[in-house]
């Protein structure tokens, strides 16, 4: 059975790897591609940036979404909740990569999902996810006497901090300690801070070149330090997670997903 994909976003970094990646797999279609109305890419054909066609021309209009199965969507907030509607209207599942919500928008998403299925993760890629799991483990073992940083690094042009990444590791280490993230997350620190509160977990965000997102989790402690880290080399991996994500989304009608239960992660350890 052929999956019908549309695409948010078409002409950004992502969309542009989405669009390369459903062309390619044979059990999905591109069944229409948007973007914003003001977008200079409105008109043409979504394959036109790989020096081909493929019959699909780029569109503002979110009627093109009813018929389709699932919107994958990695474009800022606004844009994805705008969208998020639009998939309410048409009975469309989505899947979520956009990073930098606030509180209402995770609600909002939340509260759609009773009416859609929806994958929604902050990092789409097997090796994040596998991290996520690599650091229950660690953040149990490590428990007391340990320090726990997270230092990000992305391309210039991303616009949030710290990465969505960033968030969900820290969620994850500060759950497995019994602690809430809110609680707990250091963002800044600049002059007289004082000692260090252990039971903090602090963040690091760099900016720089074209660095695609590197992320690494520190357990500093007295006579050792022990670094959990990813780096992405190519976005290619984003892609293929949220095709693997439309697969698992075809059978479903409602409910809140993440990678973790489309890699069949939930249930290990
Ligand atoms: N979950 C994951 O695995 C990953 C998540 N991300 C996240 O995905 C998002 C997009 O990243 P990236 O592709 O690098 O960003 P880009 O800026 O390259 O692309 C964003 C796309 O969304 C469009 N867009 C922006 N604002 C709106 C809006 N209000 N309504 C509709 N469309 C809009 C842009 O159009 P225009 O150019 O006209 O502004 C552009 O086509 C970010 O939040 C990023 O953090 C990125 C990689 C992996
Ligand atoms: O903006 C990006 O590029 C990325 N954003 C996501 C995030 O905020 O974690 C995922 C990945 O790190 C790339």
């Amino acid at each position: 059975m052929t999956i019908k994909i549309a695409i948010a976003g078409s002409s950004g970094r992502m969309g542009q790897m989405l669009i390369e990646a459903v062309l390619a797999q044979p059990d999905c279609q591109l069944f229409t591609a948007l973007d914003r109305e003001n977008s200079p890419a409105i008109g043409k054909d979504a394959a036109a940036f790989l020096g081909k066609s493929c019959g699909v021309n780029i569109s503002a209009d979110f009627a093109s979404l009813a018929g389709a199965d699932v919107l994958i969507d990695f474009t800022r907030p606004e844009g994805t909740l705008q969208h998020l509607a639009a998939c309410q209207t048409h009975g469309v599942n989505m899947i979520i990569g956009t990073t930098g919500f606030e509180e209402a928008g995770k609600a909002a998403i939340e509260a759609a999902a009773h009416q859609i299925a929806i994958v929604h993760a902050y990092n789409m890629s097997a090796g994040v996810n596998l991290l996520v799991k690599l650091l229950e483990v660690a953040a149990k073992t490590l428990n007391t006497g340990y320090d726990i940083e997270i230092l990000e690094m992305h391309h210039r042009m991303k616009v949030d901090a710290p990465s969505g990444t960033a968030l969900m590791l820290g969620d994850a280490v500060a759950s497995a300690l019994g602690r809430s993230l809110d609680e707990c997350a250091v963002y800044d620190r600049q002059g007289i801070t004082g000692e260090r509160d252990p039971s903090s977990i602090g963040f690091a965000t760099l900016r720089g070149g074209d660095v695609i997102g590197d992320h690494t989790v520190i357990f500093a402690g007295m006579g050792e330090r022990i670094e959990i880290s990813h780096k992405a080399s190519n976005r290619t991996i984003y892609a293929q997670g949220s095709v693997r994500a439309a697969r698992f989304l075809n059978d479903k009608k409602t409910g809140l997903f993440n990678m973790q239960d489309v890699l069949g992660l939930s249930e290990v350890i």
